[in-house]
């Protein structure tokens, strides 16, 4: 298990330092010509980080942005990732990016699926960075402990991009990109804030079943460091 750890003093710091390290990252890839890719996380822990990143002086005409899950809802739910990514993130110099949503107008994720797979296969991957949250479950990305489709999303067959997820906790049906998907990015990074977290953390760095705590499967089966980017 190989990972970097970033801490922070604060939230403020922290979404900075992150915002910084993704801009960076991006740079390097665009710099080789072509198109870069983003996949952000959803749920609280991002706003700050959004703000911050969304203002940096990127050549963002030449990104692509998605989501590395998210919950089967319109984005007139308060529940959208993309609503969140759309607030925060596509605003100022990185209005100019192109936003791939995981989200289709479609009554599930089984039939939204083959749309935004088409949509995800277009993207220049691998991508340049992925940001991965975490929840107080140790659920990363959708890989939910007790998810209906964990064992396919952590273990997919050849080239599967997404997978869709339905979990006790997730509330909502979900669509996540599987695990080999993330692990291929140039960076790969988890943004988590807060000790409980940090408890979360240590528990899956020690032992037990990447099923019970599904960030733990990122965490052994990542080849590259994981940038662990954490505050208090
Ligand atoms: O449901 C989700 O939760 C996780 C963690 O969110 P947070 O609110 O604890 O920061 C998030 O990473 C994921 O993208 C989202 O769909």
């Amino acid at each position: 298990m190989s990972i970097a750890r970033h801490d922070f003093p604060t939230a403020e710091a922290l979404a900075s330092g992150l915002a910084d390290h993704i801009a960076a990252v991006l740079t390097v890839r665009l710099a080789q010509g072509g198109r870069a890719a983003l996949a952000v996380s959803g749920g609280r822990t991002p706003t700050r980080m959004f703000e911050a990143l969304s203002g940096k002086p990127l050549d963002w005409a030449r990104v692509d942005i998605t989501l590395v899950d998210e919950r089967w809802v319109g984005e007139e739910s308060d529940r959208s990732n993309a609503a969140l990514v759309r607030k925060h993130l596509l605003q100022g110099p990185a209005a100019a990016a192109t936003f791939v949503p995981l989200h289709v107008d479609a009554p599930t994720p089984e039939d939204g699926m083959a749309q935004v797979t088409a949509s995800i296969a277009a993207l220049p991957l691998p991508f340049a960075v992925v940001v991965l949250g975490m929840g107080d479950d140790g659920h990363t990305a959708s890989f939910f402990p007790g998810g209906d489709r964990l064992a396919q999303a952590l273990a997919p067959a050849a080239g599967q991009l997404l997978e869709t997820m339905r979990a006790p906790a997730a509330g909502e049906p979900r669509i996540t990109l599987t695990l080999p998907v993330l692990l291929a990015a140039d960076a790969l990074c988890l943004h988590i804030e807060g000790a409980g977290k940090q408890r979360v953390l240590e528990a899956a760095l020690v032992a037990g079943p990447a099923e019970a705590m599904p960030i733990r499967a990122v965490l052994t089966r990542s080849v590259r460091p994981v940038e662990i980017f954490w505050c208090p």
